[in-house]
């Protein structure tokens, strides 16, 4: 990994000047992943209403777009958010949550796509349905395995112009020609909601940070997560005690720290 971009480096960066991020998330994480860029460093915006979201998208340094209590409203909002950010040259993440669920998700994720989202943050359910590929995702957890998902992430990052991660027990993050994997985490992460999405937030902290370098922001956002859940894990009895040390183990979590302990390899 070239030097200047470690995920080190970017969390030092991010913490000098604390990028604002605007939200839009789902009800169930607004209150963990609000946490989860405080802890790391970040300021949080979870702004959703249509009437103020794209003038709110073209404040900020990044948005995020999570589909995961979507309603009409709400989708008239991302809509708007994600042209003003286009509009206004900040990277936007999106998180299409359980896009395969419904019609209604199916059309959103459509037409959000349509309005080309810097990166693409989902499991790996989300991400093999997201290819065209035939997923065994239900709700929002994932029921597949990541490396199922690698093939339809290279796809989705080349057709979208987009980085693309996928989460699970080892992540994958591609732009269609670099490819890394990333190790980490811990085994009570899938079982704390709204980690994903949280995480999500966190991947456009990283991105307003290093606009121009969508690849490099995306791998230190899950750096960051697979070395902090890794520290939680210490100590942890379950998803409850290992959800605030998880917390407490972003904010204590240096750049030293996390670049001597980062674990991601080329794929
Ligand atoms: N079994 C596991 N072992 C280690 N880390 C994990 C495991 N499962 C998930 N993670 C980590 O948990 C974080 C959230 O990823 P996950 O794939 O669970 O998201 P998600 O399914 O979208 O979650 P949600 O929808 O609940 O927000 C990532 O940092 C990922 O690396
Ligand atoms: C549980 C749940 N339901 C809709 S969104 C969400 C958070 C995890 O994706
Ligand atoms: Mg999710």
């Amino acid at each position: 990994m070239r030097d200047q971009a470690s995920p080190g480096t970017l969390l030092s960066q991010l913490r000098a000047q604390p990028p604002l991020v605007h939200c839009i998330t789902n009800f169930v994480a607004m209150n963990i992943a609000a946490n989860v860029l405080l802890a790391a460093g970040a300021s949080p915006a979870m702004v959703h209403a249509e009437e103020e979201a794209g003038e709110f998208a073209a404040i900020a340094g990044a948005l995020t777009i999570n589909i995961g209590t979507l309603s009409s409203g709400w989708l008239r909002g991302m809509e708007a958010a994600a042209v003003a950010a286009g509009q206004s040259g900040k990277p936007w993440v999106l998180d299409p949550v359980a896009h395969y669920a419904t019609g209604f998700r199916r059309a959103a994720v459509d037409r959000l796509l349509e309005l080309g989202p810097t990166i693409i943050r989902g499991n790996a359910s989300e991400i093999i349905a997201l290819a065209g590929g035939v997923s065994r995702g239900q709700g929002v957890d994932s029921r597949d395995g990541v490396e199922q998902a690698e093939e339809s992430a290279r796809l989705l990052a080349r057709v979208h112009g987009a980085t693309v991660a996928v989460t699970g027990v080892v992540d994958f993050v591609t732009d269609g020609e670099r490819a890394v994997r990333v190790e980490g985490g811990c085994e009570w992460m899938p079982r704390v909601t709204a980690l994903g999405c949280s995480l999500t937030c966190l991947v456009g902290a990283f991105a307003a940070v290093r606009p121009e370098q969508p690849f490099d922001a995306t791998v230190a956002a899950l750096a960051t997560f697979a070395v902090a859940g890794e520290f939680a894990a210490n100590g942890a009895d379950g998803p409850g005690s290992f959800s605030w040390r998880f917390l407490d183990a972003l904010a204590a979590l240096d750049a030293l720290a996390l670049d001597r302990n980062v674990r991601v390899f080329a794929a």
